[in-house]
């Protein structure tokens, strides 16, 4: 129903005129952004009532036909802690796998890495975290420990040629500590580098940030590790996520995290909203004319899909300006 509402025109005029403008005068963009798509994992581990498996791998085969070049599918960490993901084999086997795009996992222990790679993971993303505090309530051990756990990891994943993408939470603020260095974020960010991660997320878990905490925290980081390797990922909850983002493009940054809809947050993380809705993402860097390669169109309608299995709003400034409810 949202589907045939997403075709009337006015949405369409809406999205036909998006214009790329001059911006020379607001420092220099990338030319292109990759966008990972996190809805199907950070999207769905907070919610309550357990989404139907096949719900998961629609929404995932959807993100894929609308062209997102890496889709966070699904987590192999316990159930026992995130009840909503113990289908992640299940998800991960039953989602079409389109040439070109990658479908990364969580694992938070070798335990979660062999369930991966048997499920037939090509790459994996390790989850660590500026806070002692948070990590502690999230994965349960010290940031020290986090790190052996994560080098156990790492050495199984070279051995089979496994790709593995880091996580840095509360990079610009923690639940539990409240404010947190930019010097804690570019130690633990650069201890992952090190360590072999091909990229590094660096998380606004509970979306407290503002673009003059962003621009600390990535001057500081990119002292240590170069920019090509970093990525941010941007939690909503104060309405600070696209303007956040602008920040870190604006230094360099290329590639992005976001989830269809603004689905989202952590179950570790209370309070924290939903993530950076990847429309408004797609819409704005296509007003700036940087390419994503992402259909617009066929986003919008994978979030009406989801909206509809969770009957829940949508979260996305865009997908609501240009239907017609
Ligand atoms: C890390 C652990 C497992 C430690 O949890 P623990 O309780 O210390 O682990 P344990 O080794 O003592 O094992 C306890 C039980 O869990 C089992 N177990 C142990 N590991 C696994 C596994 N991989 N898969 C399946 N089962 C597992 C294990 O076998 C055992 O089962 P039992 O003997 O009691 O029956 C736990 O704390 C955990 O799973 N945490 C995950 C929490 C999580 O998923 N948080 C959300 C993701 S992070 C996030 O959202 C932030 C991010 C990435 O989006 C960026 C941002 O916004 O900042």
């Amino acid at each position: 129903m949202a589907a045939a509402r997403r075709a009337l025109p006015r949405r369409l005029v809406g999205l036909a005129s998006l214009r790329a403008v001059s911006t020379s005068s607001m420092g220099t963009f990338p030319k292109r952004v990759k966008i990972v798509e996190v809805g199907p994992r950070d999207g769905l581990q907070n919610e309550k009532s357990v989404v139907p498996t096949p719900v998961k791998i629609r929404l995932i085969d959807m993100l894929s036909e609308a062209g997102l070049p890496v889709i966070e599918a699904t987590s192999f960490v316990s159930p026992k802690w995130v009840p909503q993901m113990a289908d992640h084999t299940e998800v991960l086997k039953g989602i079409q796998k389109f040439p070109g795009i990658n479908y990364p996992v969580l694992t938070p222990n070798v335990k979660g890495f062999d369930a991966a790679v048997a499920a037939g993971a090509k790459e994996v993303s390790i989850f660590g975290a500026a806070s002692e505090l948070f990590t502690r309530k999230n994965i349960n051990c010290s940031i020290d420990e986090s790190f052996q756990r994560f080098d156990g990891i790492m050495k199984k994943a070279q051995a089979a040629g496994i790709l593995v993408r880091g996580y840095v939470s509360c990079a610009l603020g923690c639940p539990y500590e409240g404010k947190i260095s930019p010097a804690k974020v570019a130690e633990v960010t650069k201890k992952l580098y090190s360590m072999g991660c091909y990229e590094i997320s660096l998380g606004d878990t509970i979306g407290v940030g503002t673009p003059g905490l962003m621009k600390d925290m990535l001057s500081a980081v990119m002292r240590e590790v170069p920019t090509a390797a970093l990525a941010v990922h941007c939690h909503d909850t104060y309405g600070q996520a696209l303007a956040n983002t602008l920040m870190a493009l604006q230094m360099g940054v290329s590639v992005v995290d976001a989830s269809v809809a603004g689905l989202g947050g952590c179950p570790y993380a209370q309070g924290a909203s939903g993530n950076l809705a990847t429309e408004d993402l797609v819409y704005m860097l296509s007003g700036l004319g940087i390419h994503t390669g992402v259909n617009l169109q066929k986003l919008l309608e994978a979030g009406d899909f989801i909206c509809q299995a969770l009957n829940r709003k949508t979260s996305s400034k865009v997908a609501q300006a240009t239907c017609k409810l």
